[in-house]
């Protein structure tokens, strides 16, 4: 509900909110403009009285003196019958110059209030106004469901692309978006009569006046009792009518004064209402409070990004689910598909499987597994597709889903198959899809198939799962899906670092650049512009050994500012791409794809960071150190074989260290006298870890399965005094691992 209460508002009114954004962005300038030529005298300095009869020398035809919210002292008077404005300086009553707003910024708020035009236009921005608070609150709601609850809502974003610039947006730019379109449609409210207007801020006139002759205006009691930063506006009484009087309005009220006695004839103090109003409108407009306009239009300036990046996403959502699949609703449906997935690939999958089963004449819904319903009460079956993310934990679109299914009924006899999509190379195979079919077998629903797990998004495997199903239910399902395959880039070994030759631990650290095709008019004409595409330290690049079409996933130990893609690999016995990759050479070529990895990046802030690793798993550890030039207290442990063969980074720890990037390190070697892993240096150093887990650190853990189940061992034995577990600090994100 809430994304398409999002959604669908968005794209209607993004045109008319980035015009509403940019001008009010502009605006926002003014009063700070205003302000910063403005002279403000401290309180209590300069009164009323003071200021008038400094005027009223300078301009004895003065009319009027007007006091903007940011300061500036304007005279309206008249000379030889003709009519002036000018600026003037408060303390002196001399003109800095003529008074003349400015004609851009008055089309700007033309076109701000009422696109350029009358009423309809005004309509329109206050209709703008109120979409934009639906869309601040409905927006709101997704990412506090989206970052697992409120409490979560300041905590560190995964994901990456437009996803992330929106929310990472959205959340800096929502408090003030929301205050400039909630004051927004409190004015067009008011306007167009749908609230009462404040009332009841002017005194009526007097019936009396003393007519006695008029005192020098500066030596006036209520002039002189009247500070002139709270003045609004003082009108003069016409010349030599001794029944006429001063009209003051401040801040704190408004009132008629005598221009012989000085005394007050009437005055009224501005009700609250009105005083709400006032500082309604200078929450929106910012006058008077120019810092506040500067961070408004700041945050206004966030929208266009917003619309382009929110249009994207929801493109691209309907692109890859296909939503407008032909969807059964849930109370009709006799066949549910749900989908967990983090980057759309099993979406493709699923969609097949819903057209195969429409044209076998069923009714089927089709959605992601966080949508699931408490109740299909028509549906007879249910297949769900999902991969696996992290380490055998739920993907983005399915994060949820355990904690929905226990609100869900059974109420129509479903039966199940549940199908994962995984890799093999990651040690906990398809283990999400495992847990749902176990969950959702405990829920009592009946198997239709055990669950069947899918490697590498093959195509042959899933038509071979669709033919089972096909005999399990008599409907004919010829499952083809065949993924698209990724987009490649061509990247150039520039140079290699070479260890563990001696003790049979082949690892080298391999950088290459990206490489220029070298075709068509680029070709033709120089070097190119090859780029490379953006990741950061912990992403993984996945690389094609050649004549092979299968991937191999290796972390990345560079973030792509550094220029250089770089990755270091322990060569396999018997492997084909680590065996591939040793034996190239400098401008040896290589084809790859970038796989964000979000999950696996140390957190923003100021608390400790532990970094753990053995062998080739200090890539993206060391990558994380490089990029800390906040000087974030990071602990880094690692395990090798011998210091003298395989001591990767060593040259770069040590510079580390030395420009404290790296608070500590500890190493351990195993073929060497002191026979110690990485696992023995932490439970040697006890205590220290649990000082720093007690002040919020998050651990990374990179490299085999076994040093990490070794590792993770250690740190729950270090933990158990405080009465918590590795379990317990993964579900707060300050536990994270990449293992292979
Ligand atoms: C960072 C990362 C972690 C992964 N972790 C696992 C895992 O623990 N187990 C697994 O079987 N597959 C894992 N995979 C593989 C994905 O599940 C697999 O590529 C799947 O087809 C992706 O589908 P999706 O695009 O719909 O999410 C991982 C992939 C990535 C990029």
């Amino acid at each position: 509900m809430w994304r398409k209460l999002h959604s669908i508002p968005g794209l209607f009114a993004a045109l008319f909110l980035i015009v509403l954004a940019i001008t009010g962005a502009i605006l926002s300038i003014s009063p700070a403009l205003e302000r910063s030529g403005a002279i403000v005298p401290v309180a209590g300095e300069v009164s009323v009285a003071h200021l008038a009869e400094r005027v009223v020398e300078q301009y004895p035809g003065t009319q009027q003196i007007e006091r903007s919210p940011s300061g500036a002292v304007i005279v309206y008077y008249s000379r030889d019958g003709q009519a002036g404005a000018d600026l003037v300086n408060p303390l002196t009553g001399k003109a800095i110059g003529p008074y003349q707003p400015s004609s851009f910024f008055r089309w700007v708020k033309d076109l701000h209030r009422a696109f350029l035009q009358d009423d309809g236009g005004r309509l329109m921005a206050g209709a703008m106004a109120l979409l934009m608070v639906l869309m601040c609150v409905s927006g709101t709601f997704m990412l506090s469901r989206r970052v697992g609850g409120w409490r979560f809502l300041i905590k560190p974003l995964k994901g990456a692309g437009d996803h992330r610039i929106h929310s990472e947006l959205a959340r800096f730019a929502v408090i003030g978006l929301l205050l400039s379109a909630m004051t927004g449609t409190y004015m067009s409210a008011v306007r167009f009569g749908v609230l009462p207007e404040a009332s009841g801020g002017e005194p009526s006139f007097p019936e009396e006046v003393s007519g006695g002759v008029p005192a020098p205006i500066g030596s006036l009691a209520a002039l002189k009792n009247t500070d002139l930063n709270n003045l609004r506006e003082l009108v003069l009484p016409y010349p030599d009518d001794l029944q006429d009087f001063f009209s003051l309005s401040t801040r704190q009220g408004s009132g008629f004064i005598d221009q012989s006695t000085g005394e007050y004839l009437k005055y009224q103090a501005t009700p609250t209402n009105s005083q709400i109003v006032d500082w309604i409108v200078r929450l929106h407009t910012g006058e008077g409070l120019w810092w506040l306009g500067l961070i408004l239009g700041a945050a206004a300036l966030t929208v266009p990004v917003l619309s382009i990046t929110g249009a994207r996403i929801w493109w691209l959502r309907r692109r890859a689910s296909r939503k407008t699949l032909d969807n059964a609703d849930e109370a009709n449906a006799d066949t549910v598909i749900l989908v967990g997935t983090e980057n759309n690939t099993t979406w493709g999958f699923a969609r097949d499987l819903h057209e195969k089963l429409a044209e076998a004449g069923r009714h089927v819904l089709s959605t992601d597994m966080n949508q699931l319903a408490e109740e299909y009460p028509r549906a007879e079956l249910l297949f769900v597709l999902t991969s696996t993310y992290g380490d055998g934990g739920a993907p983005a679109s399915a994060n949820t889903f355990m904690e929905r299914l226990r609100r869900f009924r059974n109420t129509s006899g479903l039966r199940f198959a549940v199908l994962g999509f995984g890799d093999r190379q990651f040690p906990r195979f398809c283990q999400f899809a495992v847990d749902v079919d176990e969950a959702l077998g405990s829920r009592g629903l009946e198997r239709l198939e055990k669950v069947t797990t899918i490697n590498r998004q093959s195509t042959d495997q899933f038509g071979k799962w669709g033919d089972r199903i096909t005999g399990l239910t008599g409907l004919s399902l010829a499952l083809t899906h065949n993924p698209t395959p990724t987009r490649r880039f061509d990247l150039e070994l520039v140079d290699r670092a070479d260890f563990g030759l001696e003790i049979q631990a082949p690892t080298s650290i391999l950088r290459f650049r990206p490489a220029d095709r070298k075709s068509g008019f680029r070709g033709l004409f120089g070097k190119g512009n090859a780029r490379l595409p953006d990741f950061e330290a912990g992403d993984l690049v996945g690389v094609f050994p050649p004549g092979d079409d299968t991937h191999r996933y290796y972390s990345l130990a560079s973030s792509s500012d550094d220029g250089l893609l770089e990755i270091c690999v322990r060569k396999q016995a018997g492997g084909l791409c680590s065996g591939f990759l040793h034996n190239l050479n400098p401008g040896d070529r290589i084809q790859g794809f970038i796989q964000h990895n979000p999950d696996f990046r140390p957190a923003p802030g100021s608390r400790p960071i532990i970094l753990i690793g053995a062998g080739a798993g200090i890539g993206p550890l060391a990558g994380f150190i490089r990029k800390n030039d906040s000087r974030h207290p990071m602990y880094l442990y690692w395990g090798g074989r011998n210091p003298q063969s395989d001591f990767l980074y060593k040259p770069e720890l040590g510079r580390y260290l030395e420009d404290q990037r790296l608070t500590r390190l500890n190493t351990a070697f195993s073929r060497t006298q002191e026979k110690a892993y990485v696992q023995d240096k932490i439970s040697e150093d006890a205590m220290d870890v649990r000082k720093l887990i007690e002040m919020g650190a998050q651990i990374l853990v990179c490299g085999g399965r076994d040093m990490a189940l070794g590792v993770k061992e250690v740190i729950n034995e270090i933990l158990t005094p405080m009465d918590i577990d590795v379990d317990k600090l993964k579900r707060e994100g300050r536990y994270l691992e990449d293992v292979y």
